[in-house]
């Protein structure tokens, strides 16, 4: 049988380079590249998405509307890392470990990625209000760390090339205007009404993520202790080998944004008390956070094994 052929639009990009990266050393696909010069050349990329039984884009977002339309041919799946899709009517949320969409994911044609702060968002949020433990209208709050490479090439020369101004010294919020691009999939895909206050910190650092939800017990169904929230993810991710739940207190009272950095997992730890409960994601923002989930995306589209290619430790 041939193998199927994968094309990477943006594969000179952050994103695109690390999803080539995994794809690079598999014997299980083909590979489609194209020359550096003509990477951006409509007719060029129109041909090889053609050729190929799926493609990624790894663009930035009007560029992926405009490769959607390219690609649009009846038979190329799609894989979208950028924001374009992720809400869009036709498109599945590629976060297989989520409420069924593992199934959706591997029937779908087109599949948008996650963003990397919502990943995190999600992981925690997502499955306490399915279990109908977090009430939809609770007004959430969010913190996210990330390292610099979720800002891509730009903020890479920004952090690395030449001289930096002290600020870049130290952790910058952001989206203090609180239109963060990924708030219409943390509301839309946990199922809340109202998008979480959210609150993204970047820092001096390449990789890795954590991201932070916290929570008033008592205005929760059933007012769960910390300990017992964390018995309800634990049971909801019971399986699977990306997304995981760290047993309760292992971690003290200090958790570093990196831990996970160049892996492709996931980790929930729960802290907290009977009235007060913190539940912080921990992964890569280029790993669960981007090209990882890509993958692993690809892998259940192609109906290849879930984790081939992935880094699960
Ligand atoms: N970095 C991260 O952690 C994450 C990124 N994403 C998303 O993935 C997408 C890619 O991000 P990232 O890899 O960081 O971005 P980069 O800026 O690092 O890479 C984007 C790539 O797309 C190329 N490009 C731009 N316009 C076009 C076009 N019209 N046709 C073909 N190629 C084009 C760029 O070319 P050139 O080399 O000339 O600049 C570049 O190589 C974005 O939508 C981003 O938001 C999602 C999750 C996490
Ligand atoms: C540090 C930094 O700027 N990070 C990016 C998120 C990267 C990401 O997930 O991007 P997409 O939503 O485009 O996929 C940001 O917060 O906008």
């Amino acid at each position: 049988m041939s193998k199927p052929k994968v094309f990477i639009d943006g594969q000179e990009g952050t994103t695109g380079l690390q999803i080539h990266d995994r794809l690079a050393q598999r014997n299980d696909i083909e590979l489609l590249t194209i020359s550096s010069d003509k990477r951006k050349g409509l007719t060029e990329r129109k041909a090889i998405m053609d050729a190929a039984d799926l493609v990624f884009f790894c663009l930035p977002d009007a560029a992926a509307k405009e490769a959607a339309e390219l690609a649009d041919n009846g038979h190329t799946k799609i894989i979208d890392a950028s924001t374009a899709h992720r809400t869009a009517p036709g498109w599945v949320y590629g976060f297989p470990e989520l409420h069924g969409q593992r199934m959706a994911v591997a029937q779908a044609s087109r599949v948008a990625n996650p963003g990397c702060h919502a990943t995190g968002f999600l992981a925690a949020a997502a499955p306490l209000v399915r279990m109908r433990v977090l009430p939809p209208d609770y007004p959430l709050t969010c913190f996210s760390l990330t390292g610099y490479s979720g800002g891509g090439k730009k903020m890479i020369a920004q952090y690395e090339e030449g001289e930096k101004g002290e600020e870049l010294y130290s952790p910058r919020l952001y989206g203090t205007t609180l239109q963060h691009k990924h708030l219409p999939e943390m509301k839309v895909v946990a199922g809340l009404e109202l998008p979480p206050i959210f609150c993204p910190v970047v820092d001096d650092y390449y990789k890795g993520m954590s991201t932070t939800v916290m929570l008033y017990n008592r205005y929760l169904k059933g007012q769960p202790t910390a300990e017992e929230l964390r018995l309800i993810l634990y049971a909801y991710y019971a399986g699977e080998k990306l997304v995981t739940v760290a047993p309760f207190n292992e971690a003290g009272d200090t958790l570093a944004a990196n831990t996970f950095a160049g892996t492709d997992k996931l980790e929930l730890t729960v802290s907290g008390n009977h009235d007060q409960t913190i539940i912080t994601a921990r992964f890569d923002n280029l790993g669960k956070g981007a090209s990882g989930a890509a993958v692993q995306n690809m892998n259940l589209m192609l109906g290849l094994p879930e984790t081939a290619g992935l880094q699960l430790s």
